[in-house]
């Protein structure tokens, strides 16, 4: 997993890099530059939409200057915004490619810019170079460049973001924001989601020694890491062997979530799934999910599951009692979501009797009701690490990037999933999912870390042809397809 690094880290980073590897920081400028437009020629924008590229005097406007020579070469019509005085104030990265810029790509003074009703805004003003508050020149372009109707690309950061902390104020609202290497932590707070827009990583050679070097608790989940934390099975494997799970939730009214909790556990490839609910309800369970069992009543024999999921759908009225009975009695780790953390919430005196290494996946009202109040979200992850550690469990705080927060202090950033998964019921398919590893007898971290990461990527396929059509069991249909894209087998 790749480490995310703090902006003065970012910083370290450049100049022990350029040290260790014998690059110069053009080379990583060029190379920055091209796998933008890579990025930029998958999009397959139109050749007719006019490109214009806002340019600051640092090392963010270089590599705006290195995009348009590069996009030249592609047949785009582009033209360089200059939000700098003059060419004598570039760095000296910037200036080289000012130089090179081709004669066919027109300079506009950022005054005579004539904003445009269509086309593409690359936002190549500021980077992680920004210090303080922004200067007034600064907030003028900045707030002419939000007018644009078009896609706004931010190449980096969106400029005016700051690197480290909470922004407001007058940042780029981009569309698209393409970092490079890793993204900068500021780009994963949701209070940044409306200036970032979609957030797109691209690897450039920044990883090696000199990266290594730096300390962080912050990692970035990504495609590539999955495959080699799911276990494997032969062709002996029987369904035992795929995990016995038992799910608790549901209640009259909501037996959806237990369903929708149930066949997601089938889909990632419980061999056995049993429901556990009131017994009027059971009817409704064994019609819709024919493959799992009911179960109904007190739990008998809870040590002949694997793992149990507690919580999708299933209220708090006079569950504290089978809670605390089934605590005391399962040792393996669990998941508990939902009402299963509210109740947690309102009776701490059941936290110590959780497993060790069991899976919480709040979202941010169940964290707050049952970890505390945050006034902002760096505040929320550091709360979540100490909650974690303190405790010893994995806490899954649910959002645009679900943050895995692990006993020993790490927190992993998901990248897989998007807007469309914001709907009724998601939330149930993570519960089926992670207690379906844990139940096919993964270590509790890789359990947590494949679920948000299959569930996300689940959704996106699934958005692929639903947009905002998309519902829960869209995203459970779209499980195979992720064992698939990923070769997992
Ligand atoms: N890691 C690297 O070495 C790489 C860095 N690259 C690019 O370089 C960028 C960082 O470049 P720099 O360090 O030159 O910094 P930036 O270009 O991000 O920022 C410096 C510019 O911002 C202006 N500025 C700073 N604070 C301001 C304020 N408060 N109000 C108004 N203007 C302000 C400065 O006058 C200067 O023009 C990255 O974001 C990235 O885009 C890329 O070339 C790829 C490789
Ligand atoms: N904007 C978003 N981008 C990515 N994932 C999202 C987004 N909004 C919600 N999700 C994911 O959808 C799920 C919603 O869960 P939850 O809030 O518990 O919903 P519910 O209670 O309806 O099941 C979480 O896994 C969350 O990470
Ligand atoms: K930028």
């Amino acid at each position: 997993m790749q480490k995310i690094l703090s902006g003065i880290q970012v910083k370290e980073l450049d100049a022990q890099h350029l040290k260790l590897s014998g690059k110069s920081s053009l080379e990583l400028m060029e190379e920055a530059s091209k796998a933008f437009v890579s990025w930029f020629l998958e999009q397959e924008f139109s050749i007719e939409s006019p490109v214009q590229i806002a340019v600051g005097g640092g090392n963010n406007g270089g590599d705006g200057l290195a995009i348009a020579r590069l996009l030249t070469e592609y047949s785009y019509s582009v033209f360089i915004l200059k939000c700098f005085d003059s060419a004598d104030k570039l760095s000296s990265d910037a200036l080289f490619n000012f130089n090179k810029l081709p004669d066919s790509i027109q300079v506009l003074e950022f005054v005579d810019w004539d904003l445009p009703e269509n086309g593409i805004l690359i936002d190549a003003f500021l980077g992680v170079g920004l210090k303080g508050d922004l200067r007034p020149d600064a907030i003028k372009i900045i707030q002419r460049l939000n007018e644009f109707v078009g896609t706004v690309i931010s190449v980096d950061v969106p400029s005016g973001l700051a690197s480290d902390e909470i922004s407001r104020g007058d940042i780029v609202k981009a569309d698209f924001t393409i970092s490079f290497a890793f993204p900068k932590l500021s780009l994963i707070l949701p209070e940044h989601a409306e200036f970032v827009g979609e957030l797109v990583v691209l690897k450039i050679g920044l990883l090696g020694e000199a990266y290594e070097g730096l300390h962080s608790s912050f990692y970035y989940l990504e495609n590539h890491d999955i495959p080699a934390l799911h276990k494997t099975f032969n062709r002996f494997s029987y369904k035992g062997d795929m995990g016995k799970i038992l799910l608790v939730g549901g209640s009259p009214g909501k037996m959806g979530a237990l369903i929708l909790c149930a066949k997601s556990a089938l889909r990632t490839g419980s061999g056995l799934v049993t429901c556990h609910m009131e017994d009027s309800e059971r009817f409704i369970v064994q019609t819709a999910v024919p493959e799992a069992m009911a179960s109904w009543g007190l739990i008998p024999n809870p040590e002949f599951y694997d793992s149990v999921g507690i919580g999708p759908g299933w209220g708090t009225e006079n569950r504290v009692r089978l809670l605390k009975q089934f605590l005391q009695d399962f040792k393996k780790p669990i998941v508990i979501d939902a009402d299963g953390l509210n109740l947690l919430a309102r009776n701490p005196d059941l936290l110590p009797l959780v497993p060790k290494n069991s899976v919480l996946t709040p979202h941010i009202g169940e964290f707050t009701r049952l970890v505390g109040k945050a006034t902002n979200h760096l505040e929320r992850l550091e709360l979540a690490k100490r909650f974690a550690m303190d405790n010893e469990l994995i806490l899954v705080l649910k959002g645009a990037n679900t943050v895995i927060s692990l006993p020993d202090g790490r927190q992993v950033v998901n990248s897989s999933g998007n807007k469309y998964m914001a709907t009724g019921g998601s939330g149930d398919v993570l519960t089926g999912m992670i207690t379906s590893y844990l139940g096919m007898g993964y270590a509790p971290e890789n359990a947590a870390l494949c679920g948000v990461f299959h569930h996300g990527m689940a959704g996106e396929i699934a958005s692929k042809s639903k947009r905002r059509s998309l519902i829960a069991s869209d995203i459970i249909a779209s499980i195979p397809d992720t064992y698939i894209q990923l070769d997992i087998s």
